[in-house]
């Protein structure tokens, strides 16, 4: 695919790819503290998915940045400048940001076209479509320019949202659940289109997602957020292998629990021992099992004792519940297909430690 001329960065006054810094912001509403102290750096170009349990103040954090939420304590600086401290809140058309946010939803009244020009005023009219052109030929729309936004599907209504907040070239891109509404077939094609623009125009993106998955594809960094903290930070694959506890750990995956004790330096499980380098014997500890590569099933070999008690298809993976003598649930477990596994199978089963995470607890 041809490289697309963004035109400059500027239109919306940053003129290069800016650094976010949220600096122990903290926001109050009612009576909840929201944020409580919350700080993140984004640099230039990075991005960085915010995840979380609903209420954990992503919005919230969102919101801030955009400057429709202010702050009662810390501050936000956009390249260095403060754009939000407390009483004193930079509107968002003049923060150098774009916005996908659900409030800032396509204008039903407007051509596809005009729609990208509404952000693109502070720039000559042939300036301002020429830009606007070359954004909706990039996200696939230059055939749609007279149609209105409710005349394309989903997808193409999530395409002409992000050639609107990138049209103008923002330093920071702002992005509130952005692949929330499409079906499973339309997110996948959609996000990766949305990657390679943002990787394209190099702006700095924070976006709120509920989906660990997509936090993993997308982000530079993913940052779990707790009680308007953020509790971990790191990349995809640094939040994934080193969870900071059972909770984070649960975030990222789904788990089978196994509640033990160590001895000897290792957690005995009815699977066999797992190391717990560091931990004392007596303490009593989580020994969690990805269902991803976590345990592994045979029909022949060695291994504990168990059975195949369900099994589902779903497009080349078996996703199977496997009991086991001496475990309270069965495991859960997701491999690549193989016909020969069926329900009511005896197998043997093993631990893969690379793929088990042990918690002390307390
Ligand atoms: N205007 C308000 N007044 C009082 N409380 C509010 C207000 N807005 C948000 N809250 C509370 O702030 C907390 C954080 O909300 P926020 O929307 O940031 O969470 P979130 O992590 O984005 O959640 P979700 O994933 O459900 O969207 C929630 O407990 C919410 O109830």
């Amino acid at each position: 695919m041809p490289m697309t001329d963004w035109g400059a960065r500027g239109t919306t006054g940053v003129s290069f790819a800016a650094t976010l810094d949220f600096d122990a912001v903290t926001v109050s509403l009612g009576n909840r503290v929201v944020l409580d102290q919350f700080s993140l750096s984004l640099r230039p170009g990075e991005i960085v998915c915010l995840l979380g349990e609903s209420g954990s103040g992503k919005s919230t954090a969102l919101r801030v940045a955009a400057g429709i939420q202010p702050v009662h304590g810390g501050a936000v600086r956009i390249n260095g400048e403060t754009v939000s401290a407390p009483g004193a809140t930079t509107p968002p058309d003049r923060r150098g940001i774009g916005l996908m946010f659900q409030d800032f939803a396509l204008f039903p009244h407007l051509t596809v076209l005009r729609n990208v020009l509404f952000g693109l005023r502070g720039l000559n009219r042939a300036g301002a479509l020429a830009q606007a052109r070359a954004a909706l030929k990039r996200v696939g729309l230059a055939d749609r320019e007279t149609d209105y936004p409710h005349m394309l599907s989903g997808g193409q209504q999530q395409r002409l949202a992000l050639a609107r907040s990138v049209a103008p070239r923002p330093g920071v891109l702002l992005l509130d659940e952005p692949f929330s509404s499409l079906d499973a077939r339309m997110r996948e094609s959609v996000r990766e289109e949305t990657l390679a623009v943002l990787r394209e125009t190099n702006v700095t993106s924070l976006m709120v997602t509920h989906d660990p998955e997509e936090a993993m594809l997308l982000g530079d960094r993913v940052a779990l957020l707790r009680q308007g903290r953020i509790a971990q930070i790191g990349t995809p694959a640094e939040v994934y292998r080193r969870p900071i506890d059972l909770n984070a750990a649960r975030f990222f995956s789904p788990l089978s629990e196994v509640e033990t004790r160590v001895s000897g330096a290792q957690a005995m499980t009815p699977l066999g021992p797992v190391a717990t380098p560091g931990l004392a014997d007596g303490t009593s500890v989580t020994v969690a099992i990805r269902p991803a590569g976590g345990v592994r099933i045979a029909l022949r070999g060695s291994g504990t004792p168990g059975r195949i008690i369900g099994k589902r298809n779903a497009i080349g993976i078996d996703i199977c519940e496997v009991s086991v003598d001496g475990l309270d649930a069965p495991l859960g477990l997701r491999q690549p297909s193989d016909a020969e596994l069926s329900v009511g199978q005896d197998v043997f089963v093993t631990l893969d430690p690379e793929h088990v995470l042990v918690f002390a607890r307390d």
